[in-house]
Parts: structure tokens; C-alpha cells; sequence
């Protein structure tokens, strides 16, 4: 079956468990919030399944392939390539002007500085920022850090894009316009997201709601407010 899997997942940090046994399935341009109160396992669940981290037991497979055994080298590669990552805190290069930090994966991955520079350049202008090409992070607000924070993760055109609470250093309005610009731009290139989020608000922008509590899948999915869609029952595939 091809999209991104979890089969099984239990990953602790010593002795404390965050991930008990989670099996999730995406599809190829689906768009799912993975919800649950704080400490849940959400950020352990994402950065298994993109790669960054290895479960203790289970497996993750990606377009048919078991990728969590993986070397880092290779998992690094696909972070690069068919992957893309963004966090709370846009993580941009303060030393480096937008259209610097938006070219910077393409450069990585190879890219000749004018295609990268002109690429940037039109991924700010679909981010609605494209005003703040020669503006270094210091001087831009939140809203704006993430929205070029987007605009580099968008850039390399990923499969799949994880999204760790995206929105969550930005005010409710500025949240809503960054996360409608990603969930527009990702439907327009079949970009499957996952996207972490603590609120319910921004859990209504995915296809579907994944809720988490004590580190497995709630069968309930009764941990917060309503959810879109409550998931199936123990240990079952949440799909
Ligand atoms: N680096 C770490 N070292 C030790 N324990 C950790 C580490 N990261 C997470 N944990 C623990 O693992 C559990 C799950 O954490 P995780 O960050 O995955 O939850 P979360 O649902 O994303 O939480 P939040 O919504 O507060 O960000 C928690 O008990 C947390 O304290």
C-alpha cells in the first residue's frame, strides 16, 4: 500500500514511555491532525514517522518501503528530498535574508544559485510575502517568520510535509492565514500533511483528526473537543 505507515510504534525517552504501540495509516494527499492533551506522544509519533527518530519497536513504511531501519544518512535524504519539515518556531537562519533561507534546501540538494534564488522568490509570492525576499528574520514579525518558515519547507516540493504545532507562536488570526495558505498550497500539489496541534481550531483544517492519549491511539476520540472523524478501536489502524 503506498502513503506513510506506522505499524506497531513504541518509542521511549529512558524510562519514560511517549509512544506505546501506535499504527496509523496516510494516504498520498491527505491532510491529518494527530491531536491529544500535552505530552501524549504527538511531536514522538511525527518525528518517527518523518524520520528523525527510530521507534524501539515497530516499523514505518513509506510508499511501500520500511524506512525507519534506515540509515541516518539515508533518512536525511528523504528528510531532504521527499520530505519536508516545519516547527512552532520557523527555525529560519537569522543571518540570512528570506530568499537566503527559502533557497537554502534547493542549494543543498543541488540546485544552481539562479534556479534556487528564483524558485525562493516565487514560493515568498505564493506565501504572500514576497515584499520580504531582502529582509533578514530579525526584522519580520511571527506571522511572517512562519510564513517564509513555509515557504522553505514548501520549496523542494515534499510528498509529505510534517507540521510540529505550526501556528503555535502566532495569534489566532495570524495562525488561521498561514495554515489556510499551507492547506491551499498543499491540495494544489496533492501534498500529504501531517500536522500536530493541541487546538481544536486548527485540527479542523485536516481531512481527518488522530487523537493520541498516554502514547496510544484514542478509540474513543473523545480526548478533546469533538473530533472530524473518531478513530476505530485498540490497536486498531487508525485510518
Ligand atoms: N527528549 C526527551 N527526553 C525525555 N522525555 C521526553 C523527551 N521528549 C519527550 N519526552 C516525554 O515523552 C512524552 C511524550 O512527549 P511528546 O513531546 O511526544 O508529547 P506531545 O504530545 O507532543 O506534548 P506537547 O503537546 O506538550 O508538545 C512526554 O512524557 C514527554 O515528557
Amino acid at each position: 500500500m503506498s502513503g506513510l505507515q506506522a505499524h506497531g510504534v513504541v518509542r521511549s525517552y529512558g524510562p519514560t514511555p511517549a509512544l506505546r504501540g501506535v499504527s496509523l495509516d496516510v494516504a498520498e494527499g491527505e491532510i491529518v491532525a494527530v491531536t491529544g492533551p500535552s505530552g501524549c506522544g504527538k511531536s514522538t509519533l511525527l518525528h518517527c514517522l518523518a524520520g528523525i527518530l527510530r521507534p524501539d519497536v515497530g516499523e514505518v513504511h513509506w510508499r511501500g518501503e520500511r524506512i525507519d531501519t534506515w540509515p541516518e544518512a539515508a533518512r536525511s535524504r528523504l528528510r531532504r528530498t521527499e520530505f519536508g519539515v516545519l516547527f512552532q518556531f520557523g527555525q529560519l537562519v537569522p543571518e540570512l535574508t528570506a530568499a537566503e533561507n527559502v533557497a537554502l534546501p534547493l542549494l543543498l540538494a543541488g540546485t544552481g544559485r539562479r534556479g534556487a534564488g528564483r524558485a525562493a522568490r516565487e514560493w515568498l509570492d505564493r506565501l504572500g510575502v514576497a515584499h520580504l525576499a531582502d529582509v533578514r528574520p530579525g526584522a519580520m514579525s511571527g506571522g511572517q517568520q512562519q510564513r517564509c518558515a513555509t515557504a522553505r519547507a514548501l520549496v523542494t516540493g515534499p510528498r509529505v510535509l510534517f507540521a510540529d504545532e505550526p501556528t503555535g507562536a502566532l495569534d489566532t488570526l495570524g495562525g488561521e492565514e498561514v495554515l489556510t495558505r499551507l492547506v491551499h498550497l498543499a491540495r494544489e500539489q496533492g501534498t500529504t500533511i501531517v500536522l500536530v496541534t493541541h487546538e481544536p481550531r486548527i485540527a479542523a483544517y485536516a481531512d481527518r483528526e488522530v487523537m493520541l492519549r498516554d502514547g496510544v491511539v484514542d478509540p474513543t476520540g473523545l480526548g478533546l473537543d469533538e473530533p472530524l472523524v473518531p478513530v476505530a478501536g485498540p490497536g486498531a489502524v487508525a485510518r
